[in-house]
């Protein structure tokens, strides 16, 4: 199935297809959403101020056989946010479940966050990965690779481990939503189908063996 409220942009100039996919960030207060998107898009890290509402960016991932204008809305994570963020995640193609990993009670929170998209979203409509943000902060970690991954294996999701302080997986996180999409418009499968029948991808995405080739845009 076509991955909700995904456009063609067109042919390019060869056989190269351009995409639009709607990308949300969701988590607890202060697990580095905000940071994420801004090393992915600005390439830099500074010590933030909490998100009021929700921000907006957009990035082009040029991929050997796509180009992909990735639309990533920033939600607040704090509660008093909590009662809008479902207007912001409406239509999304993926969602990046933030955790931090050197706080348990954040993995619980992202738990209960996929509830929530559960409810808003058939369970192949929408690519979710987990992550796990702040390696840099791997002596205080409070929750173990092994748990999160088994979590994510046992809901069809992808797992990863980000530091957008130390720029570490950042960049391979948005990767493979890119990845995943495309592959899912070009075999009419889900990406989570595809998540469902060929575990050792987890594996190989967090391993960051991406088989795709960076282009410059
Ligand atoms: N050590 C470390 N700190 C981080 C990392 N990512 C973010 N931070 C810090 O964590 C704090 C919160 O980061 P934000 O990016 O504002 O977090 P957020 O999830 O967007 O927070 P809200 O806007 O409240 O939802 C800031 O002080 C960041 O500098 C990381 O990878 N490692």
């Amino acid at each position: 199935m076509a991955p909700r409220r995904t456009q063609r942009l067109g042919a390019g100039p060869s056989t190269e297809q351009s995409y639009i996919y709607k990308v949300v960030l969701l988590g607890s207060t202060a697990v580095g959403k905000s940071s994420i998107a801004f090393r992915y898009v600005k390439n830099d890290f500074r010590e933030s101020m909490p998100t009021v509402g929700c921000s907006f960016f957009t990035q082009l991932v040029c991929l050997e056989t796509a180009t992909i204008k990735l639309e990533i809305w920033d939600t607040a994570g704090q509660e008093k946010y909590h009662s809008v963020c479902h207007l912001y995640y409406r239509g999304a193609n993926a969602a990046l479940l933030v955790y931090d990993i050197a706080r348990k009670t954040t993995f619980t929170r992202a738990k209960l966050w996929l509830r929530e998209l559960e409810k808003e979203f058939l369970h192949d409509e929408i690519v979710i990965v987990l992550v796990g943000n702040k390696t840099d902060l791997a002596a205080q970690r409070e929750v173990t690779f092994e748990e999160a991954e088994e979590f994510a294996k046992s809901k069809s999701l992808i797992y990863m481990e980000t530091s957008a302080k130390s720029n570490h997986n950042v960049t391979e996180v948005f990767m493979a939503i890119g990845k995943f999409q495309v592959r899912s418009c070009c075999t009419g499968s889900s990406a989570r189908e595809m998540l469902r029948s060929v575990p050792a991808l987890h594996i190989k995405i967090q391993k960051c063996h991406s088989t795709l080739v960076l282009k410059n845009c």
